[in-house]
């Protein structure tokens, strides 16, 4: 790979950079609206974060509440190798309760650009440089370790954040920080910024992504000098938020050979963080996204089976993904043939291409073609009859007391089998009983729910990816009811799986 930085006079060669992380997606993330984190919540993702090797975790803001503070004592008394830091105004209390929360230390803010310092906070230059030389003194000597953000740093004059943060290291503060706080600036500007403040000292960089440009400001601070990326995991935070740790890791050791954390723990990373904040992640979302490793488009797959690198910029195992082939409107012949493959189906060329015209006029009515659709476009085209071996005969879902229950009634290879279920819902419930009925040694990869239609009488379409042994299937039930539709497709999910002589346990046998 070329350093686009590479002998630029105010930047460093990026390959050659040691870089590590300050993750902030328990601070900055947690400030996305709606989102809150339980102690528990936060000590699971610290937990996977300093396993990933993240160098600096930034736990809270322990002048937000009782609450928050203990979500921070959480994190603190998780005895991780990470350096665990809480948020603190430049304000002495904020200090004092952070040290509460036994942290290591504290990311000292105070206001840097004149609208923070005048308008916002509303006191001096020279009193903010006062405040931080003063609460950088009070806090190394409390042995913490310290930073020093100026917020909104990026619509700073520059000589003055130069003199702040200098003072700052001369009081003793472990390093600066650069911050975009509403991600307005230029990749040209953070250059010129950050090449000033990594004169000073150790520099660490924060970028927003209201610009769209987190990712590229990240980048252009590390090749200016700055050796820690504050980011989160998915890039939640404030408004369009911050830059996503998981985009800046894998653009350092793709495009850079810049090695900063077990990049294979990404995946399960974000899949934690989005369950946790309820903020779903964008299919397209870059490296965690769910089609950021699927191909459905003829040309795409054909390729791909011939060369995996063919449409790929690195493999997905490095994320801790796997590759997935689709069929839909745009699927070819060899993306089919490979679907057929994998259930074991043979068929002719003439059979072939009956089946890709199928799979087309499915994809044509804006709908995804699953296993099970293929499989039985496949059983038509070839006059095949699928002995079923599992069927739904009936479903009672109860939801209104304190504990959701359901009853399922199947007819398994001809004979009745009856079986109840608990769950957190009635969907929930209902799957349990279905697994009662049959004990399937199946594994639910992904659920997905779909209204097609508005209003509260809705037609909803779930899919259920089941898989067993080596083998998955996707099938897709649409119903008014979604308990019946989640049903009905784990119940299908099941039958496909099951081979012809496998017996049928209960969960009790
Ligand atoms: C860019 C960022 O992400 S900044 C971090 C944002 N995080 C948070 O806001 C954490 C959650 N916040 C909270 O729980 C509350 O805002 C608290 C507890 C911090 C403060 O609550 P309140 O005392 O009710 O103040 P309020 O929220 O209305 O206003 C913020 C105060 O902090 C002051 N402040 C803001 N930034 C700074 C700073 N860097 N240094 C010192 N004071 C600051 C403001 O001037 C204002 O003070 P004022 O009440 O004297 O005018
Ligand atoms: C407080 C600082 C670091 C911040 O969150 C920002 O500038 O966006």
């Amino acid at each position: 790979m070329t350093d686009l930085f590479g002998g630029h006079p105010e930047t460093t060669t990026l390959s050659d950079s040691e870089v590590q992380f300050l993750d902030t997606t328990l601070r900055d993330g947690e400030q996305a609206p709606g989102v809150s984190l339980t102690p528990t919540e936060k000590a699971e993702i610290a937990t996977k974060l300093d396993s990933a090797g993240v160098g600096v975790i930034e736990a809270g803001s322990a002048c937000t509440g009782a609450g928050e503070r203990e979500t921070i004592d959480r994190v603190t008394s998780l005895g991780l190798d990470a350096t665990v830091t809480s948020f603190a105004r430049g304000v002495k209390r904020d200090i004092d309760l952070a040290l509460d929360c036994d942290v290591d230390g504290v990311n000292l803010v105070v206001p840097a650009s004149d609208r923070h310092i005048e308008d916002k906070v509303e006191t001096t230059r020279e009193s903010v440089i006062e405040t931080a030389v003063e609460l950088t003194e009070y806090a190394t000597d409390h042995g913490l370790w310290v930073e020093v953000l100026g917020e909104d740093g990026s619509r700073a004059d520059l000589d003055f954040l130069e003199r702040l943060m200098r003072r700052a290291f001369e009081a003793g503060a472990d390093r600066s920080c650069y911050c975009d706080t509403v991600g307005h600036a230029t990749p040209d500007r953070t250059l010129s910024v950050v090449s000033r403040l990594t004169a000073l000292g150790p520099t660490s960089t924060h970028t927003h992504d209201d610009l769209g440009l987190a990712v590229t400001n990240a980048l252009v601070s590390v090749a200016a000098g700055a050796d820690l990326v504050h980011a989160t995991i998915n890039g939640i935070g404030e408004r369009a938020g911050n830059v996503a740790l998981e985009e800046v890791a894998i653009a350092l050791e793709h495009g850079y050979d810049v090695e900063t954390i077990d990049t294979a723990a990404l995946y399960d990373l974000a899949q934690t963080v989005a369950g946790s904040t309820d903020v779903p992640l964008a299919p397209n979302k870059a490296v965690v996204g769910e089609n950021a490793f699927t191909h459905e488009s003829g040309i795409h797959t054909d390729g791909t089976l011939k060369d995996e690198a063919m449409y790929e910029p690195y493999p997905p195992a490095l994320v801790g993904r796997e590759r997935r082939l689709v069929l839909g409107k745009h699927a070819g012949r060899a993306g089919v043939r490979a679907g057929l493959d994998e259930h074991g189906i043979d068929v002719t060329d003439e059979e072939l291409s009956t089946i890709v015209d199928r799979v087309k006029t499915i994809g044509d009515r804006g709908r995804r073609v699953t296993d099970a659709d293929l499989l039985t476009i496949a059983e038509e085209v070839q006059g095949r009859d699928r002995d079923r071996r599992v069927e739904l005969l009936d479903l009672t879902a109860a939801s209104g007391g304190p504990t959701p229950t359901a009853s399922a009634r199947l007819a398994v290879d001809g004979e009745e089998r009856v079986a109840s279920g608990v769950g957190s819902g009635p969907v929930d419930a209902a799957v349990s009983a279905v697994r009662e009925a049959l004990a399937i040694d199946a594994t639910l990869e992904s659920y997905r729910v779909d209204a097609i239609t508005g209003g509260t009488d809705a037609l909803v379409t779930v899919e259920v990816e089941v898989s067993h042994n080596d083998r998955s299937v996707t099938v897709t039930a649409s119903d008014a009811d979604i308990t019946r539709a989640s049903v009905v497709a784990m119940v299908d999910a099941f039958d496909r799986l099951l081979s012809a002589t496998t017996p049928v346990p209960l969960a009790n046998d």
